[in-house]
Formats: C-alpha cells, structure tokens, sequence
C-alpha cells in the first residue's frame, strides 16, 4: 500500500483524491436537502448558482461566526481523517518535484486544518451545474485558508488546473496572444481533474495559492484517459469512462473552506476584533 494513496501523481502533494468517500444514499439525502433549502439561499450567477453556508461572507470578506449546518458538520470529521497529508506545512514548489512527483515532508500533519487559522472548515460555498455551466478560471484567494474540501455530487465533471502567472511573465507571454486574460484561461491545463460523484478533493498549500482552477463550460468532458487525466489511476469508477467521454448531468459541489476573518454577531456594526 503507498504511503499516499490519495496523493495525485506527478502534481505537486498538496492534492489529494478520495473516490466514494460518502454513500449513494448520502448524496441522495444532501441533493435533497439542498434542493429544499428556500430560494433566497440561491445565489444566481450567470453559469451556477450557489448557496454559502452558514451564510455569505460580508464586502470585505468576513463571515460572521455561526455554526454549519448539522447536514454539512456531520461530514467534518470524515473529512479531517480521509488523507494522510504527511507534509504538514511544508511549501513545495513544482520544480522541486522528483520524477514521480513526490516530495517527502517533514512534520506529520494529522487533519487538513490542523495548520489553518480556525483549525476546522467554518464555511461552506455549493455550487450547482447544469450540463454546459462551469466556472472560468479563479484562484480562491486570501478571503480563506489555503486548504479547500470538494466533495462532489451527481454528476462528474473536469476540473482544470492552470499556473498561475506572476506579472512579468504576463506580459512577455501575452504579446502574440490575443485575447488572453488576467486569468491565463487560453493556456493550457497542467493538470485535468476528473471530479467523480461522492468523491473527495482537497487543494492545499502551493496548490491552493499557486494556481488557477476551473470548469469548462460545456456538455461533454472528452478526450479522458491515463495520460489526460491526472487521476484517473485513482478513480473510483475507469470503466464509466473508457470511451474517453464524460456527458455532464447536473453536478452540485460542496467546497468546505476556513475563512480567515471572522466576526461575532454585531462584530460588521462597528464591534471591533
Ligand atoms: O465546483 C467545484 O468543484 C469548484 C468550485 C469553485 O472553484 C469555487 O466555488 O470557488
Ligand atoms: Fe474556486
């Protein structure tokens, strides 16, 4: 048995991948459950709509303390002792990486959160997609801890990973390339992602604050396989996709998440912390 048998290959071990981490009729309790939250929970944005639990964070990104959700709490713990992610704090940058794109840490980390502010997720963002919805490329940025929580529901989807650029390298790789953004969306993935439904997906560390993530906006994940997808050894289900292809259902994401700031009741009205 590998010592990481989470860890996703050749990528940078602050990525993990867990397949079934929670049962059918799990997901079929939370969709329900997320399907009768009342329509003000809904944020409706232009490809996805969204529900921050146990509440949106304020304009300068705070959130105000209140407890999760018992439906979300109760998969806290599970989460916490799903991967071993042995390399506690350690930074490890892409380029340090062996051949097999491991690289050993020192001190033992226990939970995912052990090392972040609030040691526990205190905030939940669920994101749902129709087929041919996705997100463009985004970092999470500093409004959180750098360790996120995925877990999957319904549908599989791809999940792209690109490097974020620094300034001056924009602008040298922008000349001749029109069109390309801030957010680097016509570069090429490093990594593709495939997200099963009821499957667990952490980021943590240089991958959290190093790249970008995300969502093609289309019908049909194609082209998968064990040389484009980064997981697929880790999959939970090959044979489900050995025509290559993912037709997308609506899929929903739980993200667990430790904001960085937060506030007691009254805190936003002039309290001060
Ligand atoms: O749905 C996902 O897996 C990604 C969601 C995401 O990137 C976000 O909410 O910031
Ligand atoms: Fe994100």
């Amino acid at each position: 048995m590998p010592q990481h048998p989470t860890r996703i290959p050749h990528l940078p071990p602050s990525l993990h991948y867990l397949p079934s981490f929670i049962t059918p009729s799990e997901e079929s309790t939370l969709l329900t459950t997320i399907t009768s939250q009342p329509i003000p929970k809904w944020t409706i944005l232009s490809h996805r709509r969204l529900q921050s639990h146990p509440s949106t964070l304020s304009k300068s990104n705070t959130l105000i303390t209140a407890p999760l959700p018992a439906w979300l709490e109760c998969l806290v713990p599970r989460i916490e002792g799903a991967v071993d992610d042995g390399d506690g704090g350690v930074e490890v940058n892409l380029n340090d990486l062996g051949e097999d794109g491991r690289v050993e840490g020192t001190d033992k980390g226990k939970g995912i959160w052990e090392k972040t502010k609030h040691m526990r997720p205190n905030h939940v963002l669920i994101n749902e997609y129709k087929p041919g919805e996705g997100i463009m490329p985004h970092e999470d940025g500093p409004a959180y801890e750098p360790v996120v929580a995925t877990v999957s529901l319904g549908g599989a989807v791809v999940l792209e990973v690109r490097r974020k650029r620094v300034d001056g390298e924009e602008e040298k790789e922008e000349e001749g390339e029109e069109g390309e953004g801030r957010d680097g969306g016509k570069e090429k993935p490093v990594a593709r992602i495939l997200l099963e439904p009821r499957s667990l997906f952490i980021t943590t560390r240089t991958m959290y604050t190093n790249f970008l993530h995300s969502i093609s906006p289309i019908e049909v994940d194609e082209d998968l396989g064990p040389e484009t997808i980064a997981n697929w050894e880790l999959l939970g289900d090959r044979e489900m996709y050995k025509d290559g292809r993912n037709v997308r259902v609506t899929r929903t994401s739980l993200t667990y998440r430790d904001v960085t700031r937060v506030v007691k009741v009254g805190g936003l009205l002039g309290g001060r912390r």
